[in-house]
């Protein structure tokens, strides 16, 4: 479809310096001339096509991950519509470098590799400028932002400022998988100081340098930032994103009600893991409420998902209390149960009763992994642990021998920080089971066989959630929304459909998924009363008519 013209006030090299805007050499003749470029671009005129080319050359001469990170960070600070073009392009091969696993390393490297200004930096300090900055932003309609606080990016721990690559490269995602054009994209970091000793010590980090403040103090800062975004943008969706364990649940639970937000960690994960859970369980022909499931880590992300297992399993028919005693929360100190101290709120409705261990067979004070796996015999296993190797030989062996083609998920990010790779669980299960980890992994082969590598992460899920969310400006994020959006993705799932071919459908087709998420999701959102009424030919419309595609528009002057 071709776009009707943009009036533009800019000209001349503040033109060529707005990634929105510039187009680069693909500035037409008379555009040159209308908008003051003449002579400021080499004389020939080139299609997208022809700087994707080159683009591409160029990235191909870098050696290193990171090194193709930078390059592509570079082009989007220059020219968004050529770098989500260009994206568009090699999705599968710029995929890993933009998102997991070397966002990890551009976030740890965040101070050394920075080059310049994208997204707001809001430090506690000016806590009482907040309108002032948001209204310095470069982008004025914004839509969905990405907000961090850097405490807890990854499986990385506390990388302060860095953070900011996380927020950056989810947005991406949600343009290049959801269709959000950039222009409604902010990425945002809440620099409250770190306790990451090595950056305090860093003569490069560009953070605050202090200790991160007290709960009371980021409290307040948090509900300052809330309202300043609310008086800003009142229609945009928050992202929480990456922060840690003693902020993520309650920031949520105290916010979305009061505005259109959710965390990604928690609620993105959850869907995402269901919906491939889902698709496992189909295409092993059982029930998900028929399964043990372990999890090892139980934070954010691990109590997200078992909640959201919980709610599948009694949708299938099963008791809340029956499906509750299915669940096996693991974390530093083994099993949790009703005796394990110190548990947060959250924690302690996953505790399995000391009562049902009672005749287990363990030596610690609580059972480990290896002695669940021997005595609850489960039939999924889920690692959100962010540390490395948990999933060991004996542990995956042991659930082998509880259970034919278990499912193993070890979802941990980046990929360093996976708790087995896929090569050693298909090798330890001898190649009888269903695979999905959180970062890409190349397929394996083993005796013969290929084995694809699902990637079940929450990029499956919110840039769909953000598409239906802004195309009929629905007021809240419900879990009824992201049970749906965890439905659509199982429905969607090739190994479960037709017996062959991967767990979760490839990121390629991200961008087409993510358009039926956003349809579905939207209609559970006017079901709800959480937006205004439309019938379904509309909604689509609506979905496809917010759905940016990377091509660039004539250019008009308007006088500034
Ligand atoms: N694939 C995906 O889409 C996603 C993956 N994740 C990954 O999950 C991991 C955890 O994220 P969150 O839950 O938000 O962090 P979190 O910090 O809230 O939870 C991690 C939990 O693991 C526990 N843990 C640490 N060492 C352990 C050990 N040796 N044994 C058992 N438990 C241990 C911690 O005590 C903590 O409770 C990260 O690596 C993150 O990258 C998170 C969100 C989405
Ligand atoms: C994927 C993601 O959100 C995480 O690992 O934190
Ligand atoms: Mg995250």
């Amino acid at each position: 479809m071709k776009k009707s013209p943009l009036y533009t006030a800019y000209s001349g090299s503040a033109l060529l310096e707005t990634p929105l805007l510039n187009k680069g050499s693909a500035f037409t003749v008379d555009e040159r001339i209308a908008f003051n470029l003449a002579g400021l671009l080499p004389p020939r005129y080139e299609t997208i096509e022809e700087q994707v080319s080159r683009a591409y050359m160029q990235y191909k001469s870098f050696d290193t991950a990171i090194n193709k990170h930078i390059y592509l960070r570079a082009i989007q600070d220059n020219n968004e519509t050529l770098f989500y073009r260009l994206l568009q392009q090699h999705l599968d091969e710029m995929i890993p470098i933009i998102y997991t696993p070397t966002v990890g390393d551009a976030c740890e490297q965040f101070s050394d590799i920075y080059r310049s200004a994208r997204g707001l930096f809001i430090s506690y300090n000016d806590r009482h400028q907040l309108d002032d900055i948001l209204r310095n932003a470069t982008k004025r309609k914004v839509k969905v932002i990405v907000v961090t606080d850097g405490e807890r990016v990854l499986g990385l721990g506390d990388q302060g400022i860095g953070g900011m690559g996380i927020s950056i490269g989810k947005l991406s995602l949600y343009t290049a998988c959801g269709g959000i054009s950039p222009a409604y994209a902010l990425p945002m970091m809440l620099d409250v100081g770190t306790n990451n000793e090595k950056l305090l010590n860093d003569p490069m980090y560009m953070g605050l340098r202090q200790k991160r403040v007290g709960q009371a103090e980021y409290d307040e800062f948090v509900a300052l930032f809330i309202q300043a975004v609310k008086r800003r943008w009142p229609e945009a969706i928050i992202q929480f994103e990456d922060f840690a364990q003693p902020n993520a649940m309650p920031l949520l639970q105290r916010y979305r009600e009061q505005v259109c937000c959710f965390n990604d960690d928690i609620q993105g994960t959850a869907a995402v893991t269901v919906g491939t859970l889902l698709a496992a369980c189909r295409s092993k022909n059982v029930q998900l409420s028929a399964q043990h499931v372990v999890f090892v880590g139980a934070g954010s992300a691990g109590c997200g998902i078992a909640e959201q297992v919980i709610s599948q399993m009694v949708a299938e028919g099963i008791s809340e209390s029956q499906a509750r005693s299915q669940i096996f929360m693991i974390d530093r100190f083994g099993l949790l149960t009703d005796a394990t101290p110190g548990l947060r709120d959250f924690q302690q409705a996953l505790t399995q009763p000391q009562k049902t261990i009672e005749s287990w067979s363990y030596s610690g004070e609580f059972p480990s992994l290896l002695d669940v796996m021997n005595c609850a015999k489960p039939g999924i296993l889920i690692g959100v642990s962010g540390q490395a190797g948990l999933f060991t030989e004996p542990v995956i062996r042991a659930m082998k021998a509880g259970v034919s083609t278990p499912i193993i998920f070890p979802l941990s990010n980046p990929s360093r920080q996976v708790e087995a790779t896929p090569e050693q669980v298909i090798t330890w299960t001898e190649g009888d089971v269903i695979i999905a980890t959180g970062s890409p992994f190349a397929p394996v082969s083993y005796n013969g066989q290929q084995y694809v590598i699902a990637q079940c992460n929450n990029s499956y899920i919110f840039p769909g959630v953000g598409l239906g969310v802004i195309a009929i400006k629905a007021r809240l994020i419900s879990d009824e929304m992201l049970r749906e959006a965890s439905k659509t993705l199982a429905a969607a799932s090739p190994k479960a459909n037709n017996g062959s071919g991967g767990l979760l459908p490839a990121f390629t087709e991200l961008a087409a998924l993510s358009k039926k998420i956003a349809f579905n999701v939207a209609k559970v959102a006017i079901k709800q009363g959480l937006a205004l009424e439309v019938d379904d030919v509309i909604l689509q419309q609506k979905i496809d008519e917010n759905f940016w595609l990377p091509q660039y528009r004539q250019y008009k002057r308007i006088s500034a």
